[in-house]
C-alpha cells in the first residue's frame, strides 16, 4: 500500500479548506481528498470535492445517500434508473468528456454507478479461469467497499471502468460524491461491508419465464442473437445466479417481483404480468405504501365505471406477509392498463406514496409511456419506489439539518 503525507486542514468551518499537495495513490481516492480521509474527522470531510491548485470545496450539507439496486442482467435496472432520475427532474448523462463507454450516469442529484466496473477479471480473464461475471471471484469487493465508503463520506474516487464493448478494464474515471449515489448491478448486497453502507436497497426479482421473454425481446429482436444462444446464455448463468445473485433479495428493503399473470390459466406468452411490491416493515425513513386501509388484507378489481379494462382485466391485492422471516407489506397488481391516464383512479386509492402533489405518479407514468412496463405494475411500482427514495433522501437531509440544534440541548 502506498504511503501518504499528512497535512493540516487550516479551516474546518469555512466552505473552502486550504491544504498542501499530496503524493498519495492509495486505492484510487482522488489525491487531495484522501488527506481529509486520513487526517481529519469525518464530519469535516463530508461533501468535499477537489478544486484547482491546493484547495478543496466542502458543501455544508454534504451527505451522500447510498441506494443499492440489484438484479440480473437484462432485468430492467436501466429502465428503473431512468424512472428514478426523472422523479428528481432532469435526465442523466455519462460523465462529460470522459470514456464514451463509461457505464456511469450523472444528473444534478444522482450518480448511478454500475458495479460491473468492479469486475477484477476482464472477459478473457474470466474465460481463462472458467468463471462467470456473477462469481464473486471475478469481482473486487475490497475496492467496491473502499470506494462506496469514500463517496458516502464525501470523498471523490477514481473508479475503474469495465468496458462492455471491448470486454476490457479501461483506465479509471473520477467520480465525485453526489447527493444520491445509486450502485446498481449484480452484487450491491453481496458483501456485508457494502451492504451496511446502503441507506436503502431494492432487488428486481424477475421470474425465469419473464426473464426469458424479455431476453428474447431484446437480444433476438434488437441484437440479432439466436434463440439457441439466448437459451444457452441463460442456462450458463443460472447456477451462479442462484448461488450469488438471487440470495441478495433477503436483504432488500423493497423487492419488485415479476411473475406471469394468474388471470389467464396456463399463460405462457409472458406479456401480461403479475407484479408484487414487497416492502419491509420497520425500515428507517421508509413507510410502506398501502391500498385503502393500512394493515388490512384487500383484493380489488378496479375495472368498471372508472377504469377501462379489456381481457383479462386488472386485479390488485394488498396485505401483510412474511418474507425471509421479515414482516412485510405486499402490494400486487396483475394485468395491464388499457388507458394510462386512468391510472389516476388507482393512484387516488393508494396511500403513503410520497408524492408532492395529487396525480404525480400518473404524471410520471404518462411522461414515460414509451418505457418498457409503463402499462403494468413494473412501471407503476418502479415509479412509486422512485418517490419513496426521494422522500427518504429528503428525510435524511432534514434530520441532518436538525441535528446541530438537537446537539445544543445537551
Ligand atoms: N418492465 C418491463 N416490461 C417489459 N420489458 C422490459 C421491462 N423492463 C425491461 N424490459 C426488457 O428488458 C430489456 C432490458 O432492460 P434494461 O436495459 O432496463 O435492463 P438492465 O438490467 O439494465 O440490462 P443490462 O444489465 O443487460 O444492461 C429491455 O430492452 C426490455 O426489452
Ligand atoms: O452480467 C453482466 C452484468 O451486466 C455482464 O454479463 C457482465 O458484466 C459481463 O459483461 P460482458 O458480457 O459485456 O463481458
Amino acid at each position: 500500500m502506498a504511503t501518504c503525507n499528512v497535512y493540516t486542514i487550516q479551516s474546518l468551518n469555512s466552505s473552502t479548506c486550504s491544504i498542501s499537495t499530496s503524493t498519495n495513490t492509495h486505492l484510487g481516492f482522488h489525491q487531495k481528498q484522501l488527506l481529509f480521509y486520513t487526517t481529519s474527522n469525518t464530519t469535516t470531510m463530508r461533501g468535499c470535492s477537489g478544486g484547482g491548485g491546493n484547495s478543496i470545496t466542502c458543501s455544508a450539507d454534504g451527505r451522500t445517500v447510498v441506494i443499492g439496486l440489484a438484479a440480473d442482467s437484462g432485468c430492467g435496472k436501466s429502465t428503473f434508473m431512468r424512472r428514478l432520475t426523472s422523479v428528481f427532474g432532469g435526465g442523466a448523462e455519462p460523465p462529460k468528456g470522459g470514456n464514451p463507454d463509461s457505464n456511469t450516469l450523472i444528473s444534478d442529484t444522482t450518480t448511478v454507478i454500475c458495479l460491473d466496473d468492479y469486475h477484477s477479471l476482464d472477459r478473457t480473464g474470466r474465460k481463462k479461469k472458467g468463471v462467470t461475471a456473477l462469481d464473486p471471484r471475478a469481482n473486487d469487493f475490497d475496492l467496491m467497499y473502499e470506494q462506496v465508503k469514500a463517496l458516502k463520506d464525501g470523498i471523490a474516487v477514481d473508479k475503474p471502468i469495465y468496458n462492455h464493448v471491448t470486454g476490457l478494464l479501461d483506465p479509471p474515471e473520477l467520480i465525485k460524491p453526489p447527493k444520491i449515489l445509486v450502485i446498481e448491478g449484480l452484487h450491491p448486497m453481496y458483501d456485508k461491508r457494502v451492504r451496511d453502507l446502503l441507506d436503502f436497497s431494492i432487488y428486481l426479482d424477475i421470474s425465469n419465464e419473464v426473464k426469458f421473454a424479455w431476453k428474447i425481446q431484446r437480444d433476438m429482436a434488437e441484437r440479432g442473437h439466436s434463440l439457441e444462444s439466448i437459451k444457452a446464455s441463460i442456462g450458463a448463468r443460472k447456477p451462479d445466479f442462484d448461488a450469488y445473485i438471487d440470495p441478495q433479495k433477503q436483504y432488500a428493503d423493497a423487492v419488485i417481483e415479476v411473475l406471469p399473470t394468474q388471470l389467464i390459466p396456463d399463460d405462457n406468452e409472458g406479456k401480461i404480468l403479475r407484479v408484487r411490491l414487497i416492502m419491509k416493515e420497520g425500515v428507517e425513513y421508509f413507510t410502506p405504501v398501502y391500498l385503502f386501509d393500512e394493515g388490512s388484507t384487500i383484493s380489488w378489481i378496479p375495472c368498471g365505471r372508472k377504469l377501462t379494462c379489456s381481457y383479462p382485466g386488472i386485479k390488485f391485492f394488498y396485505g401483510p406477509d412474511a418474507y425471509f422471516s421479515h414482516e412485510v407489506s405486499v402490494l400486487e397488481m396483475d394485468g395491464q392498463f388499457d388507458r394510462l391516464d386512468e391510472l389516476i383512479y388507482v393512484e387516488s386509492h393508494l396511500s403513503s406514496i410520497s408524492t408532492k402533489f395529487y396525480g404525480e405518479v400518473t404524471q410520471q407514468m404518462l411522461k414515460h409511456a414509451d418505457f418498457p412496463g409503463s402499462n403494468n405494475g413494473t412501471g407503476l411500482f418502479q415509479t412509486i419506489i422512485g418517490m419513496k427514495i426521494r422522500d427518504l433522501y429528503e428525510q435524511i437531509v432534514a434530520t441532518k439539518a436538525a441535528a446541530p440544534s438537537k446537539a445544543k440541548k445537551f
